[in-house]
């Protein structure tokens, strides 16, 4: 039988973090290295539970010294951490972290010299082909008006969505245009009619609501609606454990949803 890999779950007492947590405690190939908080956690220190008896959770990365994966959620305040030290430590990095800029973006580039990196604003199947089908629907109707809406908890932090801005740009990739050019994420007052290209975000926040994303492709006078909604976050923790898995087998360099999806044959 071959070794279980250690894995540090960074943002670790997080909604995701929990999430993952979850999904380590009864798994065959994978075992829990750390549970991973930031300095200043009101967690800090306290145990993970009952099912975890020899686990507290922490934040003395420099003593940790071996460990296959980092799983991170932490949101942009762990994300640097989980990637400096996932190269620190040679470990393969999941990373779920959304609302990451063109400097975060670089880091993950950077690490993925040394350490296979693998970054999904949604790590849904769901969502992943829910992308590949506006592309297709993107390309082939490029004269329609797109709107993308996504409604989420209110407790998120980030707007839009890492994923609707995902599936903007598998759109605005398909119509040959980039995303940056053709964005438009407020309208208020006399902002004027809407121009030809444009790409469209709206967003809803309220109660518990794990996770929606609608884009609409509004033609003279039909429309395209394409919905993808989350029930649990449970499927987003099952997909970057899937991910991790997968992973831990690949050399150095940057993968994402699409990667994982190709070589499994989809
Ligand atoms: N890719 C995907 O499929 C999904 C991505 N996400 C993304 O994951 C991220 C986390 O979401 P969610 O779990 O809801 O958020 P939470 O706010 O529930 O969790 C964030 C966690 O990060 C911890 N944290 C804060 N600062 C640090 C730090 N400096 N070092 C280490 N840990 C830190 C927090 O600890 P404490 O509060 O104890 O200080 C908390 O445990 C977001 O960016 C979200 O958009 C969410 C769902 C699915
Ligand atoms: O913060 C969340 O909850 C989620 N965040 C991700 C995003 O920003 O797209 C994925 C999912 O929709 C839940």
């Amino acid at each position: 039988m071959s070794k279980r890999l250690r894995i540090v779950v960074q943002g670790a007492s997080g909604r995701m973090g929990r999430a993952v947590l979850e999904l380590l405690r009864d798994h065959p190939q994978l075992e829990l290295a750390a549970a991973m908080v930031g300095e200043a956690s009101a967690s800090l220190g306290r145990p993970l539970g009952a099912d975890w008896p020899s686990h507290s959770f922490r934040a003395d990365w420099l003593a940790l010294e071996d460990a296959d994966l980092v799983i991170d959620f932490s949101g942009p305040a762990g994300f640097d951490t989980a990637v400096s030290q996932a190269e620190r430590l040679r470990a393969a990095l999941v990373t779920g972290t959304t609302g990451l800029d063109a400097v975060a973006q670089a880091l993950l580039d950077r690490a993925a010299q040394t350490i296979p990196v693998f970054h999904a604003a949604n790590f849904s199947l769901g969502v992943a082909i829910l992308g590949r089908l506006l592309a297709q629907a993107a390309r082939s109707l490029a004269d329609w008006d797109l709107e993308i809406v996504e409604a989420h908890h209110r407790r998120k932090e980030d707007a839009p969505s890492g994923t609707a801005l995902a599936l903007g740009q598998q759109a605005a990739h398909a119509r040959g245009v980039k995303l940056e050019e053709v964005a438009v994420y407020a309208r208020e007052g006399r902002c004027g009619p809407r121009t030809d290209g444009e790409i469209g975000f709206a967003v809803v926040r309220g109660g518990g609501i794990v996770g929606e994303h609608q884009a609409m492709l509004i033609g003279p006078a039909e429309r395209i609606e394409l919905a993808h909604r989350a029930d649990d976050r449970s499927i987003f923790a099952r997909g970057a454990v899937t991910a991790a898995e997968w992973l831990a087998l690949q050399a150095p360099g940057r993968y994402g949803m699409d990667e994982l999806i190709a070589d499994r044959g989809g």
